[in-house]
């Protein structure tokens, strides 16, 4: 429990939950995907095939309902903290749009807005093309007259809030199988371009694969106390979707029950660690297409629970909310994190987790200009 005297989000005033977007309807599948793919060399079929995936769901992702439910939590703990910003909700590739949540936010009389994404981790699709969406947004609102700032918490994977929920749900899916069962740790493949670009560079890059790695050792570390033995673990990948010809992060995870079974290993605890809550790739990738992969082999399966909106996890992201305002405040706030990597800044250095094919303006970094404070509001 946190010491709700302190809480404070000022100078924020206000606070937007930052995601990806899904669409609700048949009618929104094709022009959510060419939302997500505008300009990044996704093949036709891929496409073809991910709408497929959607259509199994009646063409409505699972995430707005999970965001509105995070929203809806997150409500509660900041009125339970006395902190009464209004929270806007606001996504890159549909509706209700950054742009327009921040639009919105202007017009209500608020300026200085402080952002939390619904991705934990560091690379460009789940950090840096967050920033450039905010970039934009606010340059788009400057150039209508409309001038605010956006800070963002920092990337959250080692944050206690977030690995403790999934310590406590890689447990209870080991408890399912059989003695013997590995924990295999998921994540969202990215090409490997993109993993190596990840971080700041130096020692603390590929941030994306060694932050997962990391969280990852620190779940089975804490699943082998809590059972008193070691729990023999892997990191594996999902969701691949460039072309063939471009190396992306593996093993895949359903090549990689193949080899548990080959190699006699008893069972297999799915545990979606690079995912916040039950989205398309773990409902489709995990539930579907994986556990028909382990099925068909006859490999005992479980699939651990995301975050969602666990309790420690939406008091966990308050707390990054208030940590973040006491940094804006001069202050040095308490930062917690597990594992080995220790806390990430909350404003990236320049050229962290960069797209290496364009560069585009990103908000929240040490080379922001504020189109709304002189001289840079960080
Ligand atoms: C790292 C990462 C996260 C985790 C961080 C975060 O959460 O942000 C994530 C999340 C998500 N990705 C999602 C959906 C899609 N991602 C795609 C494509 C891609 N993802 C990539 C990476 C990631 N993606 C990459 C490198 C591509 C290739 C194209 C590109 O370089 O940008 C495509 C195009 C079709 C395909 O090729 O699969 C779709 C439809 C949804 C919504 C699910 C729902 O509706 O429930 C969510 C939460
Ligand atoms: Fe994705």
């Amino acid at each position: 429990m946190s010491a709700a005297t302190n809480d404070s989000l000022d100078p924020y005033d206000s606070v937007l939950l930052l995601s990806f977007g899904g669409p609700e309807g048949p009618d929104d599948v094709l022009p959510f995907l060419r939302n997500v793919t505008a300009g990044r060399g996704i093949p036709d079929d891929r496409l073809a095939e991910v709408a497929e995936h959607y259509a199994l769901f009646d063409g409505r992702s699972p995430i707005n309902d999970q965001n509105r439910a995070l929203l809806a939590a997150l409500r509660t703990e900041l009125d339970g903290r006395g902190l009464d910003q209004p929270l806007l909700w606001g996504n890159r590739n549909w509706a209700p749009y950054v742009t327009d949540a921040l639009r919105e936010a202007h017009d209500a009389g608020h300026r200085r807005v402080l952002v939390v994404t619904t991705s934990a981790y560091s690379s460009y699709s789940s950090c840096r093309q967050y920033r450039e969406d905010l970039a934009g947004a606010v340059l788009t609102l400057a150039a209508e007259g409309r001038g605010l700032d956006v800070a963002k918490v920092r990337p959250y994977f080692n944050h206690p809030g977030f690995v403790e929920p999934n310590a406590e749900a890689a447990l209870q899916a080991l408890a399912q199988l059989p003695a013997g069962a590995h924990l295999v740790f998921v994540t969202h493949s990215v090409p490997d371009v993109m993993d190596e670009a990840s971080g700041p560079g130096g020692d603390l890059s590929p941030a994306y694969s060694e932050q997962h790695r990391d969280v990852a050792a620190v779940v089975a570390d804490a699943v082998g106390r809590e059972l008193g033995h070691a729990v023999p673990w892997e990191l594996v990948y999902c969701s691949r979707s460039g072309p063939p010809s471009q190396p992306w992060l593996e093993p895949d995870v359903g090549d990689h029950l193949r080899a548990l079974q080959a190699a006699g290993v008893p069972g297999a605890a799915v545990c979606p660690i690079g995912f916040v809550s039950d989205h398309l790739e773990v409902v489709y990738d995990l539930d579907t297409e994986a556990r028909e992969v382990a099925d068909e082999i006859g490999l005992p399966f479980a699939r651990a629970a995301t975050v969602g909106t666990d309790r420690r996890f939406v008091t966990g992201l308050v707390d990054l909310l208030v940590e973040r305002a006491a940094q804006a405040r001069g202050g040095e706030p308490e930062r917690p994190s597990l594992g080995s990597r220790g806390p990430t800044p909350s404003t990236c250095p320049v050229g962290c987790c960069q797209n290496l094919r364009a560069s585009r303006p990103a908000a929240c970094g040490e080379d922001w200009t504020s189109p709304l404070v002189a001289g840079g509001a960080r």
